[in-house]
């Protein structure tokens, strides 16, 4: 029996490796405990879920300047990396690639928050972010901020 392999054994499946893709996400929270959620406009991956505001990474950036950068592209908010909490994360596989997103909270920040991007904003108590269609590696991220929240 010949064992062409002997010298070169198999590889691991390809199939294994993954594209990470790393995206940092915020609940903001209002003075009532109310947290924001945004709906992700036509025309985009998931259109029409409601997430939490933030984005992918651009080149050299640290999460917390990412996620400020994002708030003030979208909600035309400022706010600090001291105002930034993390809270948990996302660890999600999607189709065709593999979502890692951490979850901030944020409770203050400078300017009103204004649909920047054309998006639908709604303020929810945590315990109906559930009467929202959420992406599902948002699921998991709700009853930490209903642990917090409520
Ligand atoms: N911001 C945000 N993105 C989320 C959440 N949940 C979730 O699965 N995602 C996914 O993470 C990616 C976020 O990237 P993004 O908002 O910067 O990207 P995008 O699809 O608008 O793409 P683009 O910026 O390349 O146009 C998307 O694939 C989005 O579906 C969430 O709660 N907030």
């Amino acid at each position: 029996m010949t064992q062409d392999w002997v010298d070169s054994p198999p590889r691991p499946p390809e199939e294994g490796k993954v594209k990470l893709t790393l995206v940092v996400a915020c609940a903001l929270i209002d003075v009532d405990n109310r947290v924001l959620i945004a709906q992700r406009p036509e025309g985009k991956q998931l259109a029409g879920l409601w997430e939490f505001p933030g984005g992918k990474f651009e080149p050299g950036e640290r999460p917390e300047q990412a996620l400020i950068r994002e708030l003030c592209e979208e909600l035309g908010i400022v706010t600090q990396e001291a105002c930034l909490a993390p809270l948990t994360f996302a660890s999600h596989a999607y189709e065709s690639f593999h979502l890692l997103m951490p979850l901030y909270i944020c409770r203050r920040w400078q300017g009103d928050v204004t649909p920047k991007e054309g998006q639908a904003l709604k303020w929810v108590r945590a315990n109906k972010l559930r009467d929202y269609p959420m992406p599902p590696a948002d699921i998991p991220l709700i009853p930490p901020l209903i642990d917090l929240l409520m």
